[in-house]
């Protein structure tokens, strides 16, 4: 593990055990995140984006998960802590914001005596000391009258200042990474825009890594650096932001990126959709996990798996035919002209 990476995932599997057997939502995912750096997670509903920051957190279910792989944070195997070792992670080192605050914020407590309980919970200062911190870092956030907010609850305030609180409280321990899944997707597009500037900003000020989970190609354009795109529990093209949106290379990117509305977009137009459905986690293809859904797909895509392989530098796509396609020079298919 390098020096600059604050997690390391290495191979990692989560299988879970259901009443139809055993079923594996990730499936071999490796990735890190830098300080200082905002890795998107991005794929449709079910791709495992969840499940594997839940697998971080340690948050699943251990009687019916188990795990393969590693997950190295700050030298240690997060897959192999017991519980008290998490729990002093847990909202210190590492934190989590949610589009819903009504998990993470408690409707009986003012929002100070929240924030200040989770300093105490995680340091030794006393009241004052964390009374003072909890105005800082909610100051921080650029919300108006901070003061008056502490001493609010969280009904009382708006959707926006409640995700600004949430992530004061998330941010008031100086974690080393912050894991945000889908946080702005119920917000208005100005309020958006507001709490995804607060997040890139915290993550300068702080040096933190931040995991940003979302199926928004808009969101991964605007705040990540770096983006690992998931398909049916696999990492299918990982990427410097600039490389993904200069040429894309795994046929379901480019499908992500079209179903993008731009400015040119015309509004009356149907948006572009990927067709086809996602294969159930109990059924899985066993040649590449696209392929029933891809344009260019060819019997060896049917057949035999693809691996995750480095493209360019800092580019890996997971596709036999990325190279051919790049160049123009794809299997010629019906489906294909779909996607040009
Ligand atoms: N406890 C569980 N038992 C069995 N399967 C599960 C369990 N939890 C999650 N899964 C399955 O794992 C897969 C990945 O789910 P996950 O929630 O990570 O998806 P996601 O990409 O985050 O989707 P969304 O964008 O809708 O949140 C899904 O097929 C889901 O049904």
């Amino acid at each position: 593990m390098s020096a600059s990476h604050v997690i390391d995932v290495q191979n990692l599997r989560t299988h879970f055990h259901t009443e139809k057997g055993r079923v594996t939502a990730v499936d071999d995912v490796s990735f890190h995140v830098e300080r200082n750096e905002v890795l998107g997670v991005v794929g449709e509903s079910g791709c495992g984006k969840s499940v594997t920051s839940e697998a971080i957190m340690q948050l699943l279910n251990t009687d019916i998960t188990d795990f393969e792989g590693e997950i190295m944070f700050d030298g240690e195997n997060l897959l192999t802590l017991d519980e008290d070792r998490l729990a002093r992670i847990r909202g210190k080192d590492i934190s989590m914001i949610f589009q819903d605050t009504t998990s993470s914020l408690n409707p009986l407590y003012t929002v100070g005596d929240q924030i200040i309980e989770a300093l105490q919970t995680h340091g030794r200062r006393n009241r004052k000391a964390a009374a003072e911190a909890a105005l800082k870092v909610v100051s921080a956030t650029g919300i108006p009258s901070p003061e008056k907010r502490l001493r609010e609850y969280p009904h009382e305030l708006s959707g926006g200042m409640r995700q600004r609180i949430m992530i004061a409280m998330a941010l008031v321990c100086e974690p080393k990474l912050l894991i945000a899944d889908e946080p702005t997707t119920a917000l208005d597009v100005t309020t958006q825009a507001q709490i995804l500037d607060l997040i890139v900003q915290m993550k300068s000020d702080l040096d933190m890594g931040v995991i940003f989970i979302t199926h928004d190609m808009g969101v991964v354009a605007e705040i990540c650096d770096r983006v690992a795109v998931m398909y049916l529990g696999q990492v299918i093209e990982d990427s410097t932001v600039e490389s993904l949106f200069e040429a894309p290379l795994h046929p379901y990117t480019k499908g992500l990126m079209q179903a993008m509305p731009t400015i040119e977009s015309d509004p009356q137009a149907d948006l572009y959709t990927i067709k086809g459905k996602v294969p159930s986690l109990s059924d899985v293809p066993k040649g590449c996990r696209f392929a029933a859904r891809c344009p260019y797909a060819t019997d060896k895509c049917v057949s035999e798996a693809p691996s995750l392989e480095v493209a360019t530098e800092g580019h890996k796509v997971r596709c036999w035919h990325w190279k051919a396609i790049a160049e123009g020079n794809a299997p010629a298919h019906e489906k294909a002209a779909e996607m040009t």
